[in-house]
């Protein structure tokens, strides 16, 4: 059954149509890969998904809901998480108050009781900690649970993010580049980890990716945009051998291909 449902979507800017009329679903206990050219839409179609950008035109429907349009704390209410391309810890915080960072709007007390010190703010705290170790547990991380971000390589940090993107349990979780910079022991490691969170968790997964590997080893479908149009939606081996899909690559993506035209 499809949990994510987009309908001839479009945003442009100015004269610009950085996604163009795309029709896409992502079936829920799905991992579908969004791969492209650099600048063929895939952060702009993430943008749109999340809230992040309203669509200029289309529909958005996500478990059975129609959030064309709405902000992005209330599609992350509705069960949509995500994580960026660029890593967006607070470097100074303990791993673990970042990783429950999100939970805390969320809390009845607020964060008003909080720095009164009431004590149900910090018994929700006290909670909100628990939740963030059990998945550093997941992560491998817990012995950094009380140590600054800024003590964790990149890779941890990214499981960070990944952790901080989970702990509000969402049914669909967008990853923007979750392998950007990683070591191939450490991709190795992400692709595990990916694969345990919808396997063990239940979670719809939603990928855009650079790093082939990746997208062929974990997803179940991959979805190719180029100038912000689908021009492929299939298996990774099949999309992965389509004409249209090599002939987008090879073209090189938008500097040399806009620079040719
Ligand atoms: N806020 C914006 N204002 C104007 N143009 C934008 C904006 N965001 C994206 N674009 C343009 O829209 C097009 C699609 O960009 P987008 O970042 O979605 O592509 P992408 O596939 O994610 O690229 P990359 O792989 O390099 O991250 C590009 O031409 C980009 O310059």
């Amino acid at each position: 059954m499809a949990l994510l449902t987009c309908e001839g979507v479009t945003r442009t800017f100015g004269g610009m149509v950085a996604v163009n009329e795309v029709d896409l679903h992502v079936n829920e206990g799905e991992i579908v890969g969004l791969i492209g050219p650099n600048g063929s839409g895939k952060s702009t179609m993430v943008n749109l998904i999340t809230g992040v950008l309203p669509p200029t035109s289309g529909r958005i429907m996500f478990d059975g809901r129609d959030i064309t349009g709405l902000p992005s704390w209330k599609i992350n209410r509705r069960g949509i998480s995500r994580t960026f391309q660029l890593l967006r810890l607070f470097k100074s915080l303990s791993v673990a108050d970042n990783i429950s960072m999100p939970l805390h709007p969320r809390h009845r007390a607020g964060l008003l009781a909080s720095i009164l010190g009431r004590s149900e703010a910090t018994a929700e705290d006290e909670a909100s900690y628990a939740q963030a170790c059990e998945l550093l547990d997941l992560f491998e991380l817990r012995a950094f649970a009380d140590r600054p971000a800024s003590d964790l390589s990149i890779g941890q940090q990214r499981m960070v993010e990944l952790a901080r993107g989970i702990i509000v349990n969402p049914k669909l979780f967008v990853l923007d580049e979750p392998a950007a910079g990683l070591s191939p022991p450490n991709v190795d490691k992400l692709i595990a980890l990916i694969r345990r969170l919808r396997d063990e968790r239940g979670i719809t997964i939603l990928l855009v990716e650079h790093v082939m590997r990746v997208v062929q080893e974990l997803c179940d479908r991959v979805i190719v945009l180029d100038y912000g149009t689908k021009i492929a939606d299939g298996p990774p081996r099949e999309v992965s051998e389509d004409p249209k899909v090599v002939e987008a690559y090879i073209g090189g993506g938008k500097v040399s291909r806009r620079a040719r035209a």
